[in-house]
């Protein structure tokens, strides 16, 4: 992407700013300097008056949002797996397919995701999967903010899993800090019933030399649980610990089925949990305990999974379905309210990423931020733009979108990546893995 035409310093005036802070929503102005938010507030600075500016008026601004666990490619796979639950969608649909991608399928299919993340409001995402330096040329290309891991599946010979994790080493050591320290990398075992023991062990001492955080799916079926207990004697949070997990840095994707003693074990070693309410709900995986999970002071992020599991990639689905299904299943009306969700989808998900400065419209943070259109009816009347954000609005109600000062959609057109060539290119993907 290119990094010309951008002012480094720039007013947005006459906005509506849903910070994702205590203070809630600012009716003002937000000044930018390079990367970084200046300034927000409802008076303008005297020294402001002769930069560069754009209107606010009819826009609502917020944190751009943080999609804290996925796997971009699988966008190629949206649509041919529905109604299974999560082993029979695995065995028998994604990874015989998964087994024919190319690197360059993988490229069409995360470059596809990153349009669709970015139109939706999206501007970081965590993506687990293998062809990770595609995916890097493909964040790099877009503009977009990304913490990529290699996922690893351990089910296979000594030599493989030596491959695949020195794989994951050298595509951590090549890229963590890259695009301007747009990318970021984490080490990722896929799961504990994908991977032995002895390999998850060899991940976390990886982890340990490059001082990287740890990412893996765990607890996400009832099935898996249970397979844990038998193969190991321990459910999957003791196991983990057991073998070193938490001593690193660490979030994990799902974590549906926990006992009370697992949300304390997890509060207590300060791991993350990213929340997939579409991919758990669709897969039939359950409901996890997310208000228990929050109470405990877990810090809990939104993700949708891969597009074949949810199947859209659209962050205010996710938010919505968190504020609505713990209601639903607890019986509490005010179990996570829209601030929660909010938080949960921007704050929450760049803490999860281990992203700092990063989350919230306030001075010194990133300036990821993306700026909905309000002159529609869901958006009256003018009540509570946070309720809005989360109760009535959808991705294609984005924009515009900003990351790191510098706009990269603007009026619903995504300016760093040519669109057409994308879907063009990932029809044609899917069809080429059809026939082969
Ligand atoms: C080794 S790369 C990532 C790997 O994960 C698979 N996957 C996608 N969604 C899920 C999920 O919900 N639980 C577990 N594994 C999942 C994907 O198909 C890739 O093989
Ligand atoms: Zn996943």
């Amino acid at each position: 992407m290119t990094t010309t035409n951008h002012p480094t310093k720039w007013i947005v005036r006459n906005g509506v700013f849903a910070t994702g802070e205590r203070e809630g929503v600012v009716r003002g102005c937000m000044i930018v300097d390079g990367d970084t938010i200046a300034y927000i507030g409802t008076e303008e600075p005297e020294d402001a008056r002769d930069l560069p500016s754009i209107d606010g008026k009819g826009l609502l601004f917020m944190p751009g949002l943080v999609n804290s666990h996925g796997h971009t490619a699988m966008s190629l796979l949206r649509g041919y797996g529905d109604d299974m639950v999560l082993q029979e969608w695995l065995q028998t649909k994604m990874w015989p397919m998964e087994a024919k991608f190319t690197s360059d399928d993988v490229y069409w299919g995360s470059s596809l995701s990153i349009v669709e993340m970015l139109k939706s409001g999206t501007t970081t995402f965590l993506d687990m999967y293998d062809h990770m330096d595609r995916v890097a040329e493909a964040v790099v290309q877009s503009g977009m903010r990304a913490s990529l891991t290699r996922g690893v599946i351990g089910l296979c010979s000594q030599q493989e899993q030596d491959d695949k994790l020195n794989d994951a080493i050298s595509f951590a050591k090549n890229w963590h800090g890259q695009a301007d320290g747009r990318i970021t990398v984490m080490m990722s075992p896929h799961a504990p019933y994908t991977c032995p023991p002895a390999f998850i062990e060899r991940f976390v001492q990886a982890a340990h030399d490059l001082d990287l955080p740890l990412h893996t799916h765990m607890s996400e079926t009832a099935a898996e649980v249970e397979q844990n207990v038998r193969e190991y004697g321990l459910r999957p949070v003791a196991h983990l610990e057991k073998l070193g997990f938490f001593s690193r840095p660490s979030m994990v994707a799902h974590a549906v089925h926990l006992t009370d003693e697992e949300i304390a074990m997890l509060a207590a070693n300060r791991v993350a949990v990213s929340h997939n309410p579409g991919s758990n709900l669709k897969l039939a995986s359950g409901v996890a305990k997310v208000p228990q999970l929050l109470k405990a002071g877990v810090v809990v992020s939104l993700g949708t999974d891969g597009a074949a599991s949810n199947n859209n990639l659209d962050m205010f689905e996710e938010m919505r379905l968190a504020a609505l299904i713990h209601k639903g299943v607890s019986g509490d009306p005010t179990a996570v309210p829209a601030a929660e969700a909010l938080r949960m989808a921007t704050l929450h998900g760049a803490q999860s990423l281990y992203l700092d400065n990063l989350g919230t419209l306030e001075a010194g943070m990133k300036a990821d931020f993306v700026a909905l259109d309000i002159e529609q009816a869901h958006f009256l009347p003018r009540t509570d733009y946070v309720s809005h954000l989360v109760y009535s609005a959808a991705g294609q109600d984005v924009r515009h979108v900003w990351v790191d000062g510098i706009q990269i959609v603007k009026n619903r057109e995504c300016l760093t990546l040519d669109e057409e060539k994308i879907r063009f290119e990932a029809q044609s993907a899917f069809e080429g893995l059809l026939a082969r």
